[in-house]
């Protein structure tokens, strides 16, 4: 049996970056930006007002004989628009957020810092000083022609999104996502549609690992239940073989029908199988032709934990992330841990903010067949090999689920 550190390493160490594709900006978020992000124009491109009011020369906001200066109003500036003319002295003209400086003008002040005779008024009073720049947002203020605005690698949210609008890139150079292929395997396993019958149960893992994989940003595809036969499981493996990643549940221990070990064998390769970790012993991992294959536990709760700790850094790495792995916090364990084993133990826990610390409490039995142990739970307890007892109150190191993968 290999180190969970020693197995991710490994799988790492075979799995690279998918090619390069451009998508429309809307269908970038999640994904890594394959090219550096330049500015191929000044943003904002012109000097504009940061408020409603009056675009002035400042030298005729002074005030005169104690008096305040009185200007002739010219015209308006609408955002969107570009004045007709410029600004002589003793004159201003109306502006709107947004709009562009009119020429001549060096400086606005807001409308609350002035009286005036309404809309339509031909004359303004200026009740304070301004000086020149006062509420102009100069051009190239915010990005510069020709600087590097987002360097490749870097992961396309929301606000990235938001940049890459700005500058105009309605298609946007991203690695490519990842398709997965999803097999059960099992005679016991029938689909979730059918009727329980004696003996059977209903496949759950390629439903969870469909959404899994789904929310790790890759294209899942379920391609059904493989029989405990090895014809069955050629025919389904021969389904996969376009397919960047499969990922299986079941069929990996030492049961007289764990036959996907064989398979790989037989096309491919297997690298490693078990892992000194509870629950999830004995992943796999391997090729089939050249598509790696990562054999997880049938247990359910075993093949949901083995996918975030292996399976979710290999779509990562594929999809072109460098930061693959959740964040670790130390967090206090409320209830303790009990369950005394002597691989790694991945404890299932809901972690909260409490008085100044995260304290977690674990989402009771912790059998890999107790699928709901998985609910509620945002954390994964590290509990170190070796039959170590977790007294309550006790601190842990916690795997943060539902936390943005670390630099690393
Ligand atoms: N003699 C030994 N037996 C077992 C060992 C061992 O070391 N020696 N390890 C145990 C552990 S730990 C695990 S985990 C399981 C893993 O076995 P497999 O990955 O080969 O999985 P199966 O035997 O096919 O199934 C295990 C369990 O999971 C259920 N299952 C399978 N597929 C699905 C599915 N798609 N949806 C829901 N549930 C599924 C299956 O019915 C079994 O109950 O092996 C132990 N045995
Ligand atoms: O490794 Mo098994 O996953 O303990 O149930």
């Amino acid at each position: 049996m290999i180190s969970v550190e020693e197995a991710l390493a490994r799988i790492l160490a075979a799995i690279a970056p998918l090619p390069t594709v451009r998508v429309p900006l809307p269908e970038a978020l999640g994904l890594v930006l394959a090219e550096d992000v330049i500015a191929r124009e000044d943003i904002p491109p012109f000097d504009n007002s940061a408020m409603d009011g009056f675009a002035l020369r400042s030298q005729d906001s002074k005030e005169r004989q104690g008096q305040p200066p009185r200007l002739k109003v010219t015209g308006t500036v609408a955002a969107g628009y570009v004045a007709d003319h410029a600004i002589e002295p003793g004159t201003a003209m109306r502006i709107m957020t947004g709009a562009p400086v009119p020429p001549g003008a060096d400086t606005v002040i807001q409308v609350e810092l002035t009286r005036h005779g309404g809309p339509e008024s031909d004359w303004v009073e200026i009740l304070q000083e301004v000086k020149p720049g006062n509420n102009i947002r100069p051009a190239g203020e915010d990005m510069r022609h020709g600087q590097l605005i987002l360097p490749r690698g870097s992961e396309i949210g929301a606000w990235e999104i938001g940049v890459l609008a700005t500058l105009g890139w309605a298609s946007v150079p991203v690695t490519r996502r990842a398709r997965v292929a999803i097999l059960g395997t099992g005679d016991e396993v029938i689909e979730i549609d059918q009727p329980l019958q004696p003996g059977k149960i209903r496949n759950s893992n390629s439903y969870l690992l469909e959404a899994a994989v789904r929310r790790a940003g890759a294209i899942p595809e379920r391609l059904g239940v493989a029989r405990d036969t090895v014809e069955s499981l050629r025919e389904k493996f021969s389904q996969a073989i376009n397919a960047d990643l499969i990922l299986t549940s079941g069929g990996v221990s030492v049961g007289d029908f764990d036959l996907v070990k064989n398979i790989m064998s037989e096309q491919g390769e297997i690298q490693f199988w078990r892992i000194n970790m509870r629950p999830g012993k004995p992943v796999a991992f391997g090729h089939i032709g050249a598509v790696p294959l990562l054999g997880l536990p049938g247990n359910p709760v075993s093949s949901a934990v083995t996918f975030e700790l292996f399976g979710r850094p290999v779509l990562r790495k594929l999809q072109g992330h460098t930061h693959l792995l959740k964040p670790q916090i130390e967090v206090k364990v409320e209830d303790g841990v009990q369950e005394r084993a002597m691989r790694r133990h991945y404890v299932r826990a809901y972690v909260r903010w409490q008085d100044g610390k995260f304290v977690a409490r674990t989402t009771g039995h912790q059998g890999s067949h107790i699928m709901t142990s998985l609910l509620q739970t945002n954390a994964l307890l590290i509990v170190p090999e070796g039959g170590v007892v977790v007294q309550p109150g006790d601190t842990v190191q916690a795997i943060m689920l539902d936390w943005p993968e670390n630099a690393s």
